[in-house]
């Protein structure tokens, strides 16, 4: 006999599916008069065109065939709205920020992996969160660790030396640049160190971290179902279920999920342990004491008690900002060695800058001051961050029916032109932040091209019209409103320090043809299958470099 919560269930699914079937090919919105390329498939529609480890050509063919307000398809035939258009965009980042919230599948997972950190708290949480962090990240802040960042550089530049110093060799630098990224972060974050770059690493945390993003891809895309598993199965089975699923990718997850949370504790508790001791105890500390961390959890304790974050949440950073800063920055930086080496006038040219600067302070480290105000060197960082998106696929869910106005009128399939859009609850909206970033209408016939000059003359009028809602250079990179990335400053620091020290010392150029991969942070390979993340670099000393 079938139970009647059996029942219950089941007549609930069926009303659920006919309301979706209902209001998705019944009830006809603005969304399906846009223009919009055909779904290959009704079970993914557009998804794993948009997803493709090769999806670059594609993402271009969108707004060069059909515009900046674009109709998409996703999963059973859902509607996915693709936008650029500035106005929207403002909105959908700034002024409708509670409306276009991020996709709950994404803040579950990152809640259950994380704990309570900023990337999976929302509204009133997640603002509360931020008025306690954004002081964190003050310019202030980031000056005095410089020191340390110049630290860890080093190190970097004498494990590259040893590698070179007899000759010219193939170094793989992205992997170097993830190494450096994570022990950035570690030392001027958190104040711990993953790794000291001279031996093999062998820190279980910062293991976990860099397996985080590999893993998540090898689950391909069944995350977005995590809400559903949270749903049906009770908090106490979740493990021994997830333990027999047949499928390396989950069971690695759980593992995963279980260092992160531990380590983060031990972290914290250490680092709580040496405030409370006083100054002296906290000098001993990786960082001295002048890590974000540190800087954070003193803030918390001088603050009154409606603002004071609980320790789960101060907790939940520690991973939130590791996982946030470290593939981001380290691509990026990889972008930027690449770009360098096929321009060789342009790596000349940053190089003299540098050196230049360098002799001007004694031949020593260039001083917070002076290096981020090196305007080469600042266009170098603008036009990669601008021309590639390291973190591309950014995906909002409207959690009710709203109006999205349009800078542009456009025409709809049915020729009459549209000045607004009605976007129903729950679409999912694909905020084209790398199509922003090389619209042509507003950057002129040279968008798609790496031209650093670009930036040491006035922008375009029509850029700065725009009024692009994002919170770095006229570019949506960083995203923007309250949801911007709170660590930009902080990876600005990270390339420029890093690049002056590399660049001064050694001479990059291409050895094997490399290939970028579409992902949640994009990187390259040599293979174009884009199994392994790779950037093989003929490296030379500069001397030897100057002499040839
Ligand atoms: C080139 C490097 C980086 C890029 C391109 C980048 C990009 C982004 C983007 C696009 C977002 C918005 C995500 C969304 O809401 O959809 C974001 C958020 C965030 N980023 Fe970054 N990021 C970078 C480096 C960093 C660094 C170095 C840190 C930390 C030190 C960091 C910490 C965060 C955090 C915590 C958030 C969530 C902010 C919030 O929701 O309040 N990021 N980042």
């Amino acid at each position: 006999m079938v139970s009647p919560l059996l029942q219950a269930v089941t007549v609930c699914s069926v009303t659920w599916f006919l309301w979706k079937f209902f209001r998705r090919f019944v009830v006809k919105t603005d969304l399906d008069n846009l223009p919009g390329p055909s779904s290959p498939s009704f079970i993914y529609g557009n998804l794993r065109q948009l997803y493709d480890r090769q999806a670059f050509k594609y993402h271009r063919r969108l707004g060069e065939e059909y515009g900046s307000v674009v109709r998409l398809h996703g999963r059973f035939g859902e509607n996915i709205l693709y936008t650029y258009d500035p106005k929207a965009m403002h909105h959908i980042v700034i002024k409708d920020q509670e409306v276009f919230q991020e996709s709950n599948w994404f803040t579950r997972m990152l809640l259950h992996l994380f704990g309570p950190g900023l990337l999976s708290t929302l509204g009133d949480h997640h603002r509360k969160q931020r008025k306690m962090l954004n002081p964190v990240f003050s310019i202030n802040h980031m000056r005095h660790m410089t020191p340390i960042f110049y630290d860890v550089c080093h190190k970097l530049r004498t494990a590259v030396e040893a590698r070179v110093r007899s000759g010219a060799a193939e170094v793989d630098m992205v992997g170097w640049m993830g190494r450096t990224a994570l022990e950035l972060m570690g030392q001027a974050g958190l104040g711990y160190s993953f790794d000291p770059l001279v031996a093999e690493p062998k820190d279980q945390f910062g293991e976990a971290l860099k397996n985080l993003m590999p893993t998540l891809s090898a689950l391909r895309g069944m995350q977005q179902y995590f809400p559903l598993f949270e749903a049906i199965v009770p908090p106490g089975w979740r493990r021994p279920i997830a333990n027999l699923v047949p499928w390396p990718a989950a069971r690695r997850m759980v593992e995963l999920r279980d260092i992160l949370r531990r380590r983060s504790t031990e972290i914290y508790e250490e680092k709580k342990a040496a405030l409370l001791s006083g100054d002296e105890a906290l000098k001993q500390q990786v960082g001295e004491g002048k890590d974000l961390m540190s800087i954070l959890l003193k803030a918390n304790m001088e603050a009154s008690e409606e603002d004071k974050l609980p320790e789960e949440e101060l907790i939940g950073q520690i991973s939130t900002l590791t996982f946030a800063a470290m593939d981001t920055t380290s691509n990026a930086l990889s972008f930027t060695l690449w770009r360098l080496a096929q321009n060789p006038d342009a790596q000349a040219k940053l190089r003299q800058e540098i050196l230049e600067a360098k002799d001007a302070c004694g031949g020593g480290d260039i001083g917070y001051d002076d290096l981020v105000s090196l305007p080469y060197l600042d266009a170098v960082c603008r036009e990669t961050l601008r021309i590639h998106v390291p973190a591309p696929l950014r995906f909002r869910e409207a959690k009710q029916d709203i109006m999205l106005p349009l800078s542009e009128p456009i025409r709809g399939r049915d020729g009459k032109l549209m000045h607004q859009i009605l976007v129903p609850k729950d679409t999912s909206v694909f905020v084209g932040i790398a199509a922003s970033n090389t619209n042509k209408a507003l950057w002129g016939e040279d968008a798609y091209e790496w031209k650093p000059e670009r930036w040491l003359q006035p922008l375009p009028e029509k850029v700065l019209d725009a009024k692009i809602p994002g919170v770095y250079a006229n570019l949506m990179t960083f995203w923007g409103g309250g949801r911007a990335c709170i660590g930009f400053k902080f990876s600005q620091l990270e390339m420029k320090i890093v690049l002056a020290d590399l660049i001064s010392a050694f001479n990059f150029e291409l050895s094997k043809p490399i290939y970028w991969n579409m992902a949640g942070v994009q990187y390259p390979s040599v293979d174009p299958r884009g199994d392994k993340p790779e950037m093989p670099m003929k490296v030379s000393l500069v001397k030897e470099a100057v002499r040839v």
